[in-house]
């Protein structure tokens, strides 16, 4: 852990395939071994911790956050001091020995709290971009960096998209009821601090870290943020809690730094603008954040969301300071806003 203190702020990474050969489907990527993963999480500085898979994909808890696999999809978020992006070439090469070929690849992350703490490439968004750009192949050419700003330079959203010319749009953008599909990325700093002590395990409990996430999932509520889900949950010890939540093909996520000072909690998952915002409202209750950021990203040219998001949370006593919408050329539009307590400003 860095000297200051954990970096909750994640980044995330990601990546889309496409491959000609139907022998490698079904399982596609689900076809790594487990200890290529962990040689690509290594490069990353973390670990693996809690697995579990469905039908679908496979969900990884890590030491530091969260890890999806589809057959041509990957997801990894990893917050303190890993380095994320150092996955992608190992990445790109597992998936070449399966007959898979990079077609689309996101970086997304906030603001980090410790920003000098971070080693290279996340020295700087200049520092990530450069490596991306001299990372992802050349296919890759619908590119697009951008800074999304809020009314606070403290809180910004850095976004990195890079697509081919042949796989555009590689994430279905509607569900089975033809709804549009956003991926909800929300940030929450300032925990209300006596919500936040549930995140924390007596002294030698006894417990395993997963008992004992089992029992912070239940006394937290956040097993009732989706009641169809299956959660796979870790407590951190002293302090500190991670879950996945699988639903069919769409996954959830939580990360709980509960710490005095630098506290945070991320949510993210993948819904219809209904499911959103009925969502986000049993978030904001179960952390009562100081202040929030919601990224919402959806693969078509409409993106009303924010109006949504903000009606949803305003009866809690959160309001919209900042709202800004950018558009990345075959990466779909994304929506940036942030929100704190009435009285404080963002
Ligand atoms: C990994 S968890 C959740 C990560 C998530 N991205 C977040 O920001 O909250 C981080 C919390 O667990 C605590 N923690 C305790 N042991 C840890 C470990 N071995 N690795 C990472 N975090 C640990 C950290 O102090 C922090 O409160």
């Amino acid at each position: 852990m860095a000297v200051s203190g954990f970096e909750g702020f994640e980044k995330r990474l990601e990546l889309h395939f496409f491959g000609d050969d139907p022998a490698i489907f079904p399982l596609g990527l689900r076809k790594l071994e487990f200890e290529s993963l962990e040689q690509v999480l290594e490069a990353v500085q973390c670990t693996v911790v809690s697995a579990v898979g469905n039908s679908y994909f496979d969900a990884y808890v890590l030491s530091e956050s969260s890890l999806f696999v589809y057959p041509t999809k990957i997801i990894i978020k990893t917050c303190g001091t890993t380095q994320l992006l150092k996955s992608i070439l190992p990445l790109i090469q597992y998936a070449h020995h399966l007959g898979l070929t990079l077609s689309s690849c996101r970086y997304t992350r906030g603001s980090f709290i410790f920003p000098k703490s971070q080693p290279f490439p996340h020295t700087s968004f200049k520092d990530e971009v450069t490596y991306l750009q001299d990372t992802i192949p050349s296919n890759l050419c619908f590119r697009k960096a951008s800074i999304m700003p809020s009314k606070s330079s403290s809180h910004s959203w850095h976004v990195f998209t890079a697509n081919d010319s042949t796989h555009a749009l590689p994430h279905l953008p509607y569900d089975h009821d033809n709804e549009l599909l956003f991926t909800m990325e929300i940030c929450m700093t300032e925990l209300d601090p006596i919500l936040a002590r549930k995140f924390f395990r007596p002294p030698e409990d006894g417990k395993s870290g997963d008992s004992a996430g089992k029992e912070m999932t239940e006394l937290t509520g956040i097993n009732e943020i989706n009641p169809d889900a299956l959660i796979c949950d870790f407590a951190f010890d002293p302090c500190g809690y991670s879950m996945n939540g699988m639903d069919g093909d769409w996954y959830s996520t939580i990360h709980v730094t509960p710490e005095d000072g630098f506290s945070y909690a991320s949510f993210e998952c993948v819904g219809s603008v209904n499911d959103m915002a009925h969502v986000l409202r049993k978030v904001v209750k179960i952390f009562r954040p100081g202040t929030m950021s919601i990224s919402t990203t959806c693969n078509g040219f409409g993106n009303d969301m924010w109006t949504q998001m903000a009606s949803a949370v305003e009866p809690l006593g959160m309001k919209c300071r900042s709202f800004a919408m950018d558009q990345f050329p075959d990466g779909g539009t994304v929506v940036f806003q942030t929100f704190s307590g009435r009285r404080k400003s963002v």
